[in-house]
């Protein structure tokens, strides 16, 4: 069973084409992140599924229902935005009580049942407070339960992570894959940060100029990118020439020249940094051609401008399509 089905969808803006004839079939109960550079059609295909923008060509199937021409409200779908839009008059409880108000459920219900998400989402003692009272990773675990309450068979999730800071950040990641978790339902995440999609997904789906580039779960992406464009926009890999073949050898499998036969790079070192756990180093050859390496902390310093030479086991480097 899939829980989303995308056939041959397009979207045009007038005669811009934002979304280019996409398949993508989402599996029951898993979480997708779409991802891309700026302007390659995530957000898009986001609103398509949700109904806030309809499509120009192509069909939507929920739950194996045809939704292509359905109000938001009946495909069993729900939106969490970018911006939270909280109403600020209303308390946490109310605001998360609200979705359900447009359903016409009781008052009483409807209250004790956004007591119960707001402790889904760990706000309990919370629920009385307006929204200007609760910091940003809170009013946004409102607007979660709020999206939450209405029991979608799919969560739509743009960008809910940008407005946070990086500690915020990676606590909200873990709390949305376990909710995704804990309710069974899909959550189809729109993101710009690859590691976000390495660490939520299921499905990966990378996307360029209104195209899916691949689809995979993120393990199969990093290891076998398909194209030199996923393995820039992935990142830790370079993209190295062999003849008229492109080959992607990952940053963390190259190490600094030891004698052991494989492929070399040799160059002068453009940068280094210090990273913690690692140290990044970028070496120049003689034609420009940059690669870099991750290597261990232990490594001894490396001036820049030194010369150096990077190589790999040559089992490791990977083929990539034209
Ligand atoms: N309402 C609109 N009218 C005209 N063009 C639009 C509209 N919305 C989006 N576009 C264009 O469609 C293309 C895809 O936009 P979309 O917002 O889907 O990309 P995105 O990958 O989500 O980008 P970002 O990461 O910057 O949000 C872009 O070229 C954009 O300029």
């Amino acid at each position: 069973m899939r829980d989303v089905e995308l056939v041959a969808v397009t979207k045009r803006y007038g005669s811009a084409l934002a979304v280019d004839g996409i398949d993508l079939a989402i599996p029951e109960g898993s979480y997708t992140c779409l991802l891309g550079p700026s302007g390659c059609g995530k957000t898009s295909t986001l609103r398509m599924i949700a109904g806030h923008e309809m499509v120009s060509e192509g069909e939507i199937l929920l739950a194996g229902r045809n939704v292509t021409t359905l109000p938001p409200a009946q495909r069993g779908t729900a939106m969490m935005f970018q911006s939270y839009a909280l109403f600020p008059h209303l308390s946490a409880r109310d605001n998360v009580a609200f979705g359900l108000r447009m359903r016409g459920v009781a008052k009483a219900e409807r209250l004790r049942r956004a007591d119960e998400f707001l402790d889904l989402v760990h706000l309990g003692p919370l629920a009385d407070r307006l929204p200007a009272q609760l910091s940003g990773g809170q009013q946004q675990r409102v607007a979660l339960a709020r999206a939450l309450i209405t029991e979608p068979r799919v969560l739509l999730l743009d960008e809910p992570l940008s407005a946070l800071d990086p500690f915020l950040r990676a606590k909200m990641r873990e709390e949305l894959k376990r909710l995704q978790r804990e309710l069974g339902i899909s959550f189809i995440h729109v993101t710009h940060s690859q590691e976000e999609a390495m660490a939520l997904a299921d499905l990966a789906v990378v996307m360029d100029h209104g195209r899916i580039v691949q689809a995979a779960p993120p393990r199969q992406i990093f290891e076998r990118p398909a194209s030199a464009f996923v393995a820039r926009f992935i990142g830790g890999h370079n993209v190295l020439a062999r003849g008229a073949q492109a080959i992607s050898i990952r940053t963390d499998r190259c190490r600094l020249d030891d004698g052991a036969e494989g492929p070399r790079h040799h160059g002068h070192v453009r940068a280094v940094e210090y990273l913690g756990a690692a140290m990044r180093i970028v070496v120049v050859a003689e034609d420009g051609t940059e690669a870099e390496a991750m290597l261990p902390d232990s490594t001894p310093p490396i001036a820049l401008g030194e010369a150096a030479t990077l190589t790999w086991n040559a089992a490791d480097e990977h083929a990539l399509a034209a």
